[in-house]
């Protein structure tokens, strides 16, 4: 999916919301324990309950490698059900010299050796160019790049000055030569909202991927303030708030619910940016 038909999906769902699908089987409704693959049922239920009011579905590889070889199934069928009009992200995180990231591209990008085909993989910028090129040589997919993450380790490097200036903007400044924002990202967590007039004079075109809604008390009108562009350049992630809104059999129900009142919200933050 290229940067203009993911802003008609936005137009068209009047969202910019990324669901986080990072289940975990202790936390599941126990309903859903007699399936013979309970987390991909509870994917699927999701999936179902809330694609028409997201543009995006973020699957953090963490929850399913934690599992093995099943919780890697779990993945590729998670992959092969989401609806085509969805943008899909692989949060994996990876990056390594360049031909082990070469690798890394092919188990996300090449559905004929890995059945998958995700439209994008978060990647770490620590080890540089040619550790990220390898994800860019593949034809419309996109890197998402980690810039300003949400945690509070966020402070231990990426906001310690480096070259007189802080390290996350010389990663934006300096990635930004190895591809423009037709092909990649940035992440900024949502609980840096005070950043986003930085962040946007540096990258005004990109795309930015922002965790840390809900669960981590990221605030969505002050990521918006200074973050939306004019192809509102925002895919805001949820994914504890939205995928636990209920451990009942009502879990799909209350997850579209939660879902429903962040796309709201969406809808009239766009309305006033004069996006729809
Ligand atoms: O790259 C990410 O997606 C990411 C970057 C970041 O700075 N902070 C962050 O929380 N994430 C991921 O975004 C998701 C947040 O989930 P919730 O806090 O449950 O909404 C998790 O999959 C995190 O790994």
């Amino acid at each position: 999916m290229n940067k203009q038909q993911l802003f008609e999906q936005i137009q068209l769902k009047k969202s910019f919301l990324c669901i986080g699908l990072d289940p975990v089987l202790e936390k599941l409704p126990k309903h859903l324990l007699k399936y013979e693959d309970p987390i991909l049922e509870f994917n699927k239920q999701l999936i179902d309950a809330t694609h028409d009011l997201c543009v995006a579905y973020k699957p953090n590889t963490a929850f399913y490698e934690s599992r093995g070889v099943k919780g890697w199934e779990t993945l590729v069928k998670t992959w092969q059900h989401i609806p085509k009009d969805q943008f899909t992200i692989a949060d994996a995180k990876r990056g390594d010299i360049g031909n082990t990231s070469a690798m890394y591209a092919e188990a996300f990008f090449n559905e004929e050796s890995s059945a998958m085909s995700f439209d994008s993989i978060t990647v770490a910028p620590y080890m540089g160019k040619d550790s990220v090129s390898p994800f860019l040589n593949h034809p419309n997919k996109w890197v998402i790049l980690l810039a300003l993450t949400s945690n509070p380790g966020s402070q231990d490097f990426q906001t310690q000055q480096s070259n007189e200036q802080l390290l996350y903007e010389q990663v934006i400044k300096t990635s930004a030569t190895w591809a423009n924002s037709d092909q990649l990202m940035y992440v900024v967590g949502a609980t840096k909202a005070q950043e986003f007039e930085n962040i946007r004079r540096l990258a005004p075109d990109h795309f930015l991927l922002v965790p840390g809604v809900g669960a981590q008390g990221g605030d969505l009108a002050a990521v918006c303030k200074y973050g939306l562009n004019k192809q509102c350049g925002l895919l805001i992630n949820a994914a504890r708030s939205i995928i636990y809104a209920s451990s009942g059999e009502d879990f799909a129900e209350a997850a579209r619910a939660e879902a429903l009142a962040l796309q709201q919200e969406m809808e009239q933050l766009l309305k006033a940016a004069q996006l729809l």
